[in-house]
């Protein structure tokens, strides 16, 4: 059976893109903005420098913000959570908890602040909406055009069956301004602290290399054909001898955790499959992670708890200099995770990591992990030592909203292509140490 693929294209780098949509309060977002480190463009050169934007924003006709931050290709629209006192540009606005004039999104009524929308570029707007309809897919926003004197944009908005996240699917190859109908350079942003000009060099993300979606237990088969039906999206095994109806299941030292990924290969129409190639293809990667029973508390049942259902727990943005890029985040005042001391200390970590030109200690005190993929699936290429030492590195930041709940990760990639296991555990224990010492803070300040 072939399965049409409605989209010509998911995310690729440099000229489209694949955004993320939030929704939070002031303080969010200024997490956010200092955990990336964006500079505000004050100058808007138009239809020549189409690109040259980091932060842009709109006010819809109702007083609702919009504001979209980019850093590479990773775009991320920040939506202005309704009911939010002292929310808005200028802690001024007064705000409509019902505007259904939100543009590229619906405005999502959720308790807590959210991520909750991931943005597919697609060919032919009312085709995937046919498309998906016909599959049953419910859409919160038909095909809608939206314009102004650079050109004209089609969207349209489905849910997803993870929790509250949609998928907003746009055209906006009848568009030649700067980002969006509607959006405006945007002044005098962050006037009370944040720095408006930085050396985005310091922090080089070119675009989302993963999202991870945490979710109920045993919900995952059911993602996994949702996302294969409809998208054309693949399973991809972390590890090769992983199960296919199991995933990828770490059930020891207290973790226990079930993984299983699935990707969309920009490629794979044409049957070229870049599986560790060294070029950075932005495949659309997501990871469903669930929780084993009998683990007691932990963090993805804390996430749906505090989230109060599932959805986007974490999102891996690619750096090509992680070290820089979590130093200059660190500097702004973002708190990463720490791996258990342990981690940095052990003789066969300390080679591999130097073995990777990489300096323990240096990325001890940066809380970087690394860890080696030795998985061979290129069965073209026989496996020498240097072929087959492909490195993963990885920082996570702690909860970047009020709940814990969504957090950030850099990622970069020297040749690997999935996630290691030694990370994912170093991980999992860090996120469990921290959510030991806070329940034990919250337990003494309200006890
Ligand atoms: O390693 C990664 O970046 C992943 O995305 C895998 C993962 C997902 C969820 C967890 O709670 C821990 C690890
Ligand atoms: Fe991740």
């Amino acid at each position: 059976m072939t399965l049409e693929l409605p989209f010509q294209r998911i995310p690729v780098i440099g000229e489209r893109f694949w955004t993320m949509s939030l929704l939070f309060s002031m303080q969010a977002l200024r997490a956010l903005v200092m955990c990336l480190d964006f500079s505000v463009i004050k100058t808007y050169q138009g239809n020549t420098e189409k690109d040259a934007w980091d932060v842009r924003g709109r006010v819809t006709t109702k007083g609702t913000k919009q504001l979209a931050f980019r850093k590479g290709a990773a775009v991320f629209i920040v939506n202005e959570r309704p009911n939010s006192p002292n929310f808005g540009i200028d802690g001024t606005s007064t705000i409509s908890s019902t505007d259904s004039t939100c543009l590229y999104d619906v405005l999502p009524q959720y308790a807590v602040d959210t991520a909750c929308n991931v943005c597919f570029e697609v060919e032919d707007v009312e085709r995937a909406f046919r498309f998906l309809g016909k599959q049953g897919c419910v859409f919160l926003v038909p095909p809608t055009e939206v314009c102004d004197d650079k050109g004209l944009v089609t969207y349209s908005v489905v849910k997803s069956i993870v929790g509250n996240v949609h998928h907003t699917l746009i055209d906006k190859t009848k568009y030649d301004g700067c980002f969006l109908p509607g959006f405006q350079e945007v002044g005098n942003l962050m006037n009370d602290g944040i720095p408006t000009d930085k050396n985005t060099e310091s922090c080089p993300i070119s675009h989302f290399d993963h999202i991870t979606y945490a979710c109920p237990r045993l919900f995952t088969p059911k993602v996994v054909s949702w996302y294969e039906r409809n998208f054309g999206f693949h399973r991809f095994f972390i590890e090769s001898n992983e199960d296919v109806d199991e995933g990828y299941v770490v059930n020891q030292d207290g973790i226990g955790l079930r993984l299983t990924a699935m990707e969309y290969l920009k490629a794979s129409e044409t049957g070229t499959h870049l599986m560790f190639s060294d070029k950075k293809e932005p495949d659309c990667k997501f990871v469903i992670a669930e929780s084993l029973p009998e683990h007691g508390s932990n963090q993805i049942e804390t996430f749906l708890e505090q989230h109060r259902g599932p959805g986007i727990q974490h999102v891996g943005l690619y750096t090509e200099d992680i070290v820089s890029s979590a130093q200059t985040m660190a500097q702004a005042g973002v708190h990463f995770f720490c791996p258990p001391p342990a981690y940095y200390t052990g003789v066969a970590k300390q080679k591999e990591i130097e073995g990777a030109g990489h300096e323990p200690q240096v990325l001890s005190r940066n809380g970087i992990l690394l860890d080696t993929d030795l998985r061979q699936t290129d069965l073209t290429c026989q496996a020498t030592d240097t072929q087959s030492k492909r490195y993963l590195l990885q920082v996570f930041t702690k909860p970047i909203f009020r709940e814990d709940t969504f957090f950030l990760e850099l990622i970069e990639r020297r040749g690997a292509s999935g996630f290691g296991e030694g990370n994912i555990r170093a991980l999992w224990k860090s996120v469990q140490v921290y959510m030991e010492t806070e329940r034990v803070v919250t337990q003494a300040e309200n006890p």
